[in-house]
């Protein structure tokens, strides 16, 4: 006896006299069902029974000790409920409804989202090893290739220590900022795109040497520019059914609903120009002898001409991983800085009087014998603090990247499992730690540990006797995976602000009749920038910008 043959249907039908509020809907789609032919039978009953396992699945792996969060849907989960932008204000919502540590499901497997400074510390810092793996990303990592470069290689990956020893090493590189200084001077209202132009300029002179004195004439920043957006498109959580079902990447770009493979084949090739453009100028500049010293070059320079394919590859990732890291994140900073400025004045003549203090000979005039320079960072609690505050206010990667839970755990009486990723449709059972939430609750605006978390109090970081006190930051992540461009992000922004801070004044714009032009305070991005602002940003004295032309800046 089968349901899809016709011999017993009888049996059938009086088994459907069911009592439950959904017998009339079944009996009515059983007898349908009966009705078909046995061909069109047999795949809709396979259809319906592949669903309802399914459903039953995705119930049951809810167990009663996992983390609290959200109802989902049948089959779905939460997939639904998760915005295609600003998703940390979900997660916001979410952790101050059902706590710090809550649990959604995406196709009935579980996602964690963490967000207050006690549990990231607990699970990334203190269990870190089981808890710092990357997923497979379907999208960016395998479709568009960033898994060739560190931020998605898996631990396991040996190409994963090289990567981590080859940051090391160039942690302190600081980007010269002065070119960002002199734009200012010429053309302040177009801040932003100089902040982005300048920063990527200056990771592509330190990297590759690549000049930046002489316009651009491979067009590498457009093409790492390019190959940055792919990078925060593809990375975007949720945007992507592939990265939900990485089945779907193996269908053809021509079947409905696959048209992902035509966003990431155009991706890809952004990407693969950043790869190779900038490695072949540095190859092309060593054969010539006109190379500029830089960290390629060095490093091929030390292989003499005997850098195995694999070692080429690795140094290309390397470059690749560099640019991703800081071309976007270091202006989003810088823009966030300078709209903190401009709307809160007191805390900006609280810094600036603590530069006068420190660089003016003459009290009075506050002219300036000299600029700033990373060395004077002791001498500067103010800034540093202000510094830190930047970090907090607005982090420039509010969701940081995803880790992967790679041994089953136990945290305040919840269960967390390990990700089970053994076939394809059966990797997205990943566990993400969504360890970076900006918002009301998420970690950064974390209440307890910030009090008015959306006021920009640089004072958050100082003691009674305004020297800095130990408050921890957390804008760069945790444990194994913490962001390797720390130091540089943390020197070349410093340097930078406290550089602007010394020469220019930053106050809100005024349209024609001199009205104040109210900048919207709001940000959006993977890596987040705040929403396009005007502002005004003047010289302070004619002082400042010859001292531009003095060597005594070290940005
Ligand atoms: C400007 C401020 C920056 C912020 C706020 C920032 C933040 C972050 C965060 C939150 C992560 C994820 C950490 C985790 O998974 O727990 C990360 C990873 C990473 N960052 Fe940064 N970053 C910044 C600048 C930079 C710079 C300048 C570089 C390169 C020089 C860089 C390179 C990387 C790389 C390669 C990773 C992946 C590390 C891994 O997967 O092991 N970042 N960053």
């Amino acid at each position: 006896m089968t349901l899809y043959g016709s011999t017993d249907a009888s049996w059938y039908r009086s088994k459907l006299q069911l009592r439950s509020p959904i017998s009339l809907p079944l009996r009515h789609l059983f007898k349908r069902l009966l009705r078909l032919p046995p061909m069109p039978r047999l795949i809709l009953t396979t259809l319906l029974t592949l669903i309802a396992s399914f459903i039953v699945y995705s119930k049951r792996k809810r167990n009663r000790t996992a983390p609290p969060g959200p109802r989902g849907l049948p089959i779905i989960g939460n997939k639904h409920q998760i915005p295609k932008d600003r998703q940390w204000l979900q997660w916001a919502e979410w952790a101050k409804r059902y706590g710090d540590i809550i649990q959604i499901s995406i196709l009935g497997h579980p996602v964690i989202i963490l967000s207050s400074y006690k549990a990231a510390t607990d699970l990334l810092e203190t269990r870190g090893n089981i808890y710092s793996d990357r997923p497979t990303a379907p999208m960016a990592g395998e479709l568009v290739g960033w898994a060739r470069g560190l931020g998605y290689t898996q631990t396991s990956n040996p190409r994963f220590r090289e990567f981590r020893r080859l940051f090391h090493q160039f942690a302190d590189s600081t980007p010269k900022l002065i070119r960002l200084l002199r734009k200012l001077i010429e053309d302040p209202d177009n801040f932003d795109a100089h902040a982005r132009n300048c920063t990527s300029s200056s990771i592509l002179s330190l990297t590759y040497g690549y000049p930046s004195n002489m316009g651009d004439p491979l067009g590498l920043v457009k093409i790492a520019e390019n190959a940055m957006r792919g990078f925060s498109v593809a990375s975007e959580p949720g945007r992507w059914w592939v990265d939900i079902l990485p089945a779907l990447k193996y269908l053809p770009a021509w079947f409905p609903g696959a048209s992902f493979h035509i966003a990431a084949r155009q991706m890809r090739d952004d990407l693969n120009l950043l790869y190779d453009v900038p490695y072949n100028f540095v190859k092309d500049a060593i054969v010539s002898g006109s190379s500029n010293p830089s960290f390629v070059s060095s490093y091929l320079e030390e292989k003499s001409g005997k850098e195995t394919c694999d070692e080429e590859q690795l140094i290309q990732a390397f470059g690749a991983s560099l640019y991703s890291g800081g071309a976007e994140t270091t202006p989003s900073a810088l823009c966030s800085f300078i709209l903190a400025m401009a709307l809160n004045p007191h805390v900006q003549d609280q810094a600036q009087a603590e530069l006068d203090i420190v660089f003016c000979s003459n009290k009075s005039s506050a002219l300036p014998t000299r600029l700033p320079t990373l060395a004077d960072r002791d001498r500067l609690p103010y800034i540093s603090a202000l510094v830190k505050e930047v970090w907090r206010w607005n982090p420039s990667v509010p969701l940081g990247l995803p880790h992967v839970v790679t041994h089953d755990d136990e945290y305040r009486g919840y269960s967390i499992r390990k990700a089970r990723g053994v076939s394809h449709f059966s990797s997205f059972a990943e566990v993400f730690l969504r360890a970076l939430l900006s918002g009301p609750t998420a970690i950064l605006h974390d209440e307890g540990i910030f009090p008015d978390p959306h006021v920009f109090e640089p004072r958050r970081y100082l003691g009674a006797d305004s020297k800095p006190s130990a408050t921890v930051v957390t804008a760069f992540g945790f444990g194994r995976r913490i962001c390797p461009g720390l130091h540089v992000a943390e020197n070349s922004v410093f340097i930078a602000i406290a550089t602007i801070l010394a020469m220019f004044r930053i106050t809100k714009a005024r349209d024609p009749e001199g009205k104040v032009l109210e900048p919207i305070v709001e940000y959006d991005g993977f890596i987040c920038h705040p929403r396009p602002f005007k502002c005004k940003i003047e010289l302070r004295s004619e002082r400042h910008a010859e001292l531009l032309d003095e060597d005594t800046v070290e940005a």
